[in-house]
C-alpha cells in the first residue's frame, strides 16, 4: 500500500500552487510512489513519467494552468499531469475500457491543452496557441514540453524555424534524458550530449585562453577564434541561431533550480528555450536500470519489477523480426530501417546481427521512406519496419518518392488494425484505404504467422513498392515453417466451401470469418492480397453465392472491401455485397479483442451481421 498523505489533499493545480515550495520534494516522492503502484496495476508508460515528476510539478506551480497552456509532446509522460489535474482516482482506469486515456485529450480535461500520441507536434501547437493569444490580446502563456527523442523529427524543426522569427512569449522546454524509446540516435543527440558536457566547453575555453596569452598582435584574432569555438560549442548555439533565448542545461530533478528558472523565464518576452536534463525512470531502480523496458510496460510486481508474462505465442512482430534475419542471411542487399521503433518493430536481433545494415533514423518517418527510396535507386533492398499509424506521417514520401518511381521499397507495417490500450492515436485503421489508391503498390495482409512469413518474402522479392500489414500481438500460435518461399502474387485461397454466402476475408479477419462460417455454412476466401486482388476467385465466388461479405480490420471507407466492390462493378456482376470492417468513427482505447467485438468483427458479430443481411436478400 502506498502512503501519499500530501498528494491525497491535492485535486487541482491551484491547490498545488497554495503549497510552500518546501513541500514539493515530499510531493515528488509521493508522486513516484503513486505512479509505480498505479502503473503496476494498469500497465503503461512508466519510465518517462518517473523522469518528469519535478518538471511537471514545477510547470503547474509556476504557470497558471489551465489558463496557461502546457502542450506535452507525445503525451506518454503526462501521468503526473493527470494526477495533479483531478484524475488521481481515475488513474486506476488508465488505458482500461471506459477509463482515462494514456495520452492528453482535450475532451478529457480542460488541462489537456492539446491531444497527442504522435510525436513532435508540441512546438507547432503551442506556437499556434501563442499566436492566437496575441491575436486575441490575451496574456495567456503557451509552453511546449518536448523530449530529446521527439526533437529529432523534422516537424519540431519546422516549428522552431517558424517560432524563432516571432516575438511571441512561447516557451519550449526540452526534456533531455538521452533516451528515445531505445537510446536516442543521430547528430542532434550528439550535439545535445555536448551541450550537457561542461567538460567539453571548459576544455575549449582553456584552449582559447592559451591562444589569448600568446602575443598581442594576434590577440584580436585569437579572441575571434575563441568566439568561433564558443560558437560551435557554447550551450544553446543551435537554438539561439533559431532565434530562441536558450537557457540551460539545468537539472530537471532540482526543484529549486526549476522553480527559479521558470519564474525568471515568465518575466521574459520572445521565444524561450529551456534545456532540462532528466533521468528516464528516475526513482524506481528497475526503470532506471532498464528505461527501455519500462518505457511501456504491462502489469508488473512493483516489489520486483517483474512484468506479467505473455501467452508465449510468437507475436507477428517476432515473426517479422526472425524473417528479416533469415532474409538478410539469404540476400546481402537487404537493409532494415526503423524510425525509432527498434523494440516495437522487432528489430533488436537484426540490429545485433547486422549492425551495418541496420538504420535507426530517429523519429523521422518521412525521412525513413525517402532514405529507403535513395537506397533502392542504387540497388540496395530496404525494408522499412513501421507502425501503420506512424506511416501516416510519410504518405507523400511514399507516393512521390517511392511509388511514383516504382522503387522496390518494402514496408513491413506493424500494428495494423486496433491496438488496444493506446487507443485511436495509435490504431492502424486506415492503411489499406490510403495505400490501395496508390499506383504500383503491392499490398498483402496475412491471415496467420506462416502466411505472414511467405508474404514478407513475396513482397521483398517483388520489383516495386510493397507492403505487408499485420496486427499487434500474436496469431493462433501455428508452428512456424522456416522456409523463405514466396506466394503467387494476386492469388487468394478458398479456405472453406459453403453455400449462399461467401466471406471474402483479409488478414486478421480470416480466423473469425472461419469461425462464423461454421454456423452459417458459408464459404471463406483468404484473399491474401489487397492489391492486386484475385479477380478470378472473386468472379467465381460472386457467380456461385447469393451474398458476398467482405471482412477487414481497416476502415470500411476505402478499404479492401471497397476494392472488392469496385472489381465486381467492373466485372459487371451484380451480386449483393456486405462490407464489414471498422466503422466511420475513432474507437476508444481498451482491450483489443473487446474493441474488435464492439465493432462486430468477432465470430459472433460477423454471424449476426450476415444473418441480418440475408433476411434482406430477394428470394
Ligand atoms: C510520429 C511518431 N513516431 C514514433 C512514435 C513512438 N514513440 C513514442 S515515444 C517515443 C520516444 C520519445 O522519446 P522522447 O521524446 O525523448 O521522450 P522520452 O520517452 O524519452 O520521455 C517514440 C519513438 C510516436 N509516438 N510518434
Ligand atoms: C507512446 C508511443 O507512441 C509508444 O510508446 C507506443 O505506445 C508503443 O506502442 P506498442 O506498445 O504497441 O509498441
Ligand atoms: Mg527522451
Amino acid at each position: 500500500m502506498t502512503t501519499t498523505p500530501l498528494l491525497d489533499t491535492l485535486d487541482t493545480p491551484a491547490a498545488l500552487r497554495a503549497l510552500a515550495p518546501d513541500d514539493l520534494p515530499q510531493l515528488a516522492a509521493e508522486l513516484r510512489e503513486f505512479l509505480v503502484e498505479s502503473v503496476s496495476h494498469t500497465g503503461g508508460h512508466l519510465a518517462s513519467n518517473l523522469g518528469t515528476v519535478e518538471l511537471t510539478l514545477a510547470l503547474h506551480y509556476v504557470f497558471d494552468t489551465p489558463t496557461d497552456r502546457i502542450v506535452w509532446d507525445v503525451g506518454h509522460q503526462t501521468y503526473v499531469h493527470k494526477i495533479l489535474t483531478g484524475r488521481r482516482a481515475a488513474m486506476a482506469g488508465l488505458r482500461q475500457p471506459g477509463g482515462i486515456a494514456g495520452f492528453p485529450r482535450r475532451a478529457e480535461s480542460e488541462y489537456d491543452a492539446f491531444g497527442v500520441g504522435h510525436s513532435s507536434t508540441s512546438i507547432s501547437a503551442a506556437l499556434g496557441m501563442a499566436e492566437a493569444f496575441h491575436q486575441l490580446g490575451s496574456s495567456q502563456r503557451a509552453v511546449a514540453v518536448i523530449g530529446d527523442g521527439a526533437m529529432t523529427a523534422g516537424m519540431a524543426f519546422e516549428a522552431l524555424n517558424n517560432a524563432g522569427t516571432t516575438d511571441l512569449p512561447l516557451l519550449v522546454v526540452l526534456n533531455d534524458n538521452d533516451m528515445s524509446i531505445s537510446p536516442n540516435v543521430g547528430a542532434l543527440n550528439n550535439y545535445l550530449a555536448r551541450l550537457m558536457s561542461g567538460k567539453f566547453y571548459a576544455a575549449a575555453r582553456r584552449a582559447g585562453e592559451k591562444v589569448l596569452s600568446v602575443a598581442p598582435p594576434i590577440r584580436e584574432l585569437a579572441k575571434r577564434a575563441e568566439e568561433h569555438m564558443k560558437g560551435m560549442v557554447t550551450p544553446g548555439t543551435l537554438f539561439e541561431e533559431f532565434g530562441f533565448n536558450y537557457i540551460g542545461p539545468i537539472d530537471g530533478h532540482d526543484l529549486d533550480v526549476l522553480l527559479d528558472t521558470l519564474h525568471n523565464i515568465k518575466q521574459l518576452s520572445g521565444p524561450q528555450f529551456l534545456h532540462v536534463v532528466t533521468k528516464k525512470g528516475k526513482g524506481y531502480k528497475p526503470a532506471e536500470a532498464n528505461p527501455c523496458l519500462y518505457h511501456g510496460v504491462s502489469r508488473f510486481d512493483p516489489a520486483t519489477g517483474v512484468a506479467e508474462k505473455s501467452d508465449g505465442k510468437p507475436t507477428y512482430t517476432q515473426v517479422f523480426g526472425d524473417w528479416l534475419c533469415d532474409m538478410a542471411a539469404a540476400d546481402t542487399r537487404l537493409v532494415g530501417i526503423t524510425p525509432a521503433m527498434r523494440e516495437g518493430s522487432g528489430l533488436v536481433r537484426f540490429s545485433q546481427e547486422y549492425p551495418k545494415r541496420y538504420f535507426d533514423v530517429g523519429i523521422a518517418e518521412q525521412h525513413a521512406l525517402t532514405f529507403a527510396a535513395g537506397l533502392a535507386c542504387e540497388g540496395v533492398k530496404p525494408v522499412v519496419a513501421i507502425y501503420s499509424t506512424f506511416l501516416q506521417r510519410a504518405y507523400d514520401q511514399l507516393i512521390h518518392d517511392v511509388a511514383l518511381q516504382d522503387l522496390p521499397v518494402m514496408l513491413a507495417i506493424d500494428r495494423a488494425g486496433l491496438v488496444g490500450a493506446d487507443g485511436p492515436t495509435h490504431a492502424g485503421s486506415f492503411d489499406l484505404s490510403f495505400l490501395r489508391c496508390i499506383p504500383n503498390m503491392l499490398i498483402a495482409a496475412p491471415s496467420d504467422e506462416n502466411e505472414c512469413r511467405r508474404l514478407l518474402t513475396t513482397a521483398f522479392l517483388h520489383d516495386g513498392p510493397s507492403a505487408v500489414r499485420y496486427p499487434r500481438g500474436s496469431g493462433a500460435g501455428a508452428a512456424l515453417e522456416p522456409g523463405l518461399d514466396p506466394l503467387e502474387i494476386g492469388r487468394g485461397v478458398l479456405r472453406r466451401s459453403g453455400r449462399d454466402v461467401a466471406l471474402v476475408a483479409f488478414g486478421s479477419l480470416v480466423a473469425p470469418a472461419l469461425a462464423a462460417a461454421e454456423a452459417l455454412d458459408a464459404s471463406v476466401a483468404d484473399m491474401r492480397f489487397v492489391k492486386p486482388l484475385d479477380i478470378d476467385l472473386l468472379r467465381e465466388l460472386a457467380q456461385s453465392h447469393r451474398l458476398l461479405v467482405t471482412l477487414e480490420e481497416n476502415a470500411v471507407a476505402g478499404g479492401a472491401g471497397a476494392g472488392v466492390a469496385e472489381a465486381l462493378a467492373e466485372l459487371g456482376i451484380p451480386v449483393p455485397v456486405l462490407h464489414l470492417g471498422l466503422p466511420d468513427t475513432f474507437i476508444e482505447h481498451g482491450n483489443a479483442a473487446r474493441m474488435l467485438a464492439g465493432c462486430g468483427l468477432d465470430a459472433a458479430g460477423i454471424e449476426q451481421a450476415v444473418r441480418r443481411r440475408i433476411t434482406l436478400l430477394p428470394e
